[in-house]
């Protein structure tokens, strides 16, 4: 009988340094059904890549920031037992971040801001390779480019499944067989061998999408909370960790806020009925919640998300008024321009819709070229200063009650756009982002307190 294959993702606070990267590989060690692992950039290296990538700087701005990083690299080469052996791979690493850095045209072409995003999960890699051979476990630093083929939409590319599947069996694993693998979260690679990113927060979604590929038994995300709570524990202090969740509310729970996962990691997971485990890397003892496709309860309350910055975009015209294809004339143009309708809302004049922001892209692409076009058709209003709420649950469209306890719990506030009844799992309304944190607080005690 083959053995079971774990998948282990560690996130950036998890390898933020050396003491927090031997965290993570004690974890490993412990574990001998962990083949691979899967790891972020160090806490911060992506900020500052993207600064690089997409701010105009003076070249001395470019050299601090540069520096920045290097410092974080450093401080991790310095405690390592093998420095004479990693120092010039980090170097090599580090003369190409800052070829890219000072490149002339690196604000201006996407294909190298991908490369030099890639630089924090590259470097990553090499470390904890490193520090994982220092507790004994043979260990591998592997190029994910080899393996985990895109499409070449830089900055938010698509996975292409077959091709993955087909690489990792081949490349990725016969190496399992006397290695720990250690590879780079969040990097692609496309067709043409150019270096792509799967957009912020992404490596979640690389360790699921090679859980698939490899028919992985568990894929474990190893991050700073004891697993997935009720909300974002930095919203109210009474919110606690939950110890199942099903696939289905872990991706609302997702797509609507919750950054401790990726939106998109419940995909592979649920495709291949993979388990998926949250912890915390510094307490691992402390257990946390298993995402899995049958939960031995269904609550019709699960948990309270909230996502910030969200465009609402308000199209109005009296042609509306018993016209046909009207709608479709609008979500063209937005689907043209390559963004994505999340929320809707309708009267008979007038329709309301808040943009998705997958990459913190909206700003930039809801741009005067979309506006102009959308203007040919309608009056448009785009309204931001908005977060998104979402109570996620089970059953909820059917169960007695359910939303009049919700607003009950928020009557003192203003709600816009609110959706519901579309599917089971969520009710989301639009708030002013300054009352979004207190509408948290107030639902989290009505429904969970
Ligand atoms: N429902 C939630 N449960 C747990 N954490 C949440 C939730 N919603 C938001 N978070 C936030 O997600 C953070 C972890 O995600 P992230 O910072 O991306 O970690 P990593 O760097 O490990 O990928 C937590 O520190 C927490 O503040
Ligand atoms: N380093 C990337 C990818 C990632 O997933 O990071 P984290 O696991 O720390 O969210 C980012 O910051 O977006």
């Amino acid at each position: 009988m083959s053995k079971a294959l774990t998948i282990a993702k560690f996130g950036g606070t998890s390898v933020a340094n050396y003491a927090a990267m031997q965290n993570c590989a004690r974890i490993v060690a412990n574990n001998s059904d962990t083949r691979i692992v899967v790891v972020s950039a160090s806490a911060g290296v992506t900020n500052f890549l993207v600064s690089l990538a997409h701010t105009p700087m003076t070249q001395d701005q470019i050299t601090e920031t540069c520096n920045s990083i290097e410092a974080i690299e450093m401080a991790i080469l310095e405690e390592l037992q093998d420095r004479e052996s990693v120092a010039p791979k980090l170097n090599d690493l580090l003369e190409e971040l800052r070829e890219l850095a000072f490149h002339e045209e690196i604000l201006h072409r996407n294909d190298l801001k991908d490369q030099l995003l890639s630089m924090g999960e590259r470097m990553s890699s090499l470390m904890f390779s490193a520090v994982l051979a220092e507790q004994d476990v043979a260990s591998l630093n592997f190029d994910v480019r080899n393996v985990l083929r895109t499409d070449s939409e830089f900055g938010a590319a698509a996975p292409e499944l077959e091709t993955i599947a087909a690489l990792a069996k081949q490349l990725l694993q016969p190496e399992l067989k006397d290695s720990v693998v250690v590879t780079q979260g969040f990097v692609g690679c496309d067709a043409e061998g150019r270096t792509t990113t799967l957009g912020r927060g992404g490596s979640d979604f690389t360790a699921a999408l090679l859980a698939e590929a490899l028919d992985a038994d568990v894929c474990e995300i190893w991050t700073d909370v004891i697993g997935v709570y009720t909300t974002d524990p930095r919203i109210t202090p009474a919110a606690r960790p939950l110890p199942e969740l099903s696939f289905e509310e872990a991706a609302e729970m997702a797509t609507f806020g919750a950054k401790v996962l990726h939106p998109a990691t419940m995909e592979p997971a649920l495709r291949k009925d993979i388990k998926v485990f949250v912890g915390s890397s510094k307490e691992p003892e402390k257990g946390g919640t298993w995402i899995m496709r049958d939960c031995a309860e269904e609550p019709p309350y699960r948990a309270i998300t909230r996502r910030k910055e969200q465009v609402m975009v308000t199209v109005k015209t009296p042609k509306m008024m018993y016209a046909q294809g009207f709608l479709q004339q609008v979500f063209a143009i937005i689907a043209k321009h390559k963004l994505s309708v999340d929320l809707v809302t309708t009267s008979e004049i007038s329709v309301s819709f808040t943009l998705d922001n997958p990459a913190n892209s909206v700003a930039q692409r809801l741009n005067k070229e979309t506006l102009a076009e959308l203007q040919t058709l309608c009056d448009v209003v785009v309204e931001d200063g908005y977060d998104l709420v979402t109570v996620v649950g089970n059953n909820m469209q059917t169960a007695k009650g359910v939303s009049s306890k919700i607003f009950a719990a928020v009557a003192e506030y203003n709600l816009r756009m609110i959706c519901f009844g579309a599917n089971p799992h969520n009710l989301s309304f639009l708030v002013n982002e300054s009352d979004s944190s207190e509408i948290v607080q107030e639902l989290h005690k009505a429904l969970f307190e």
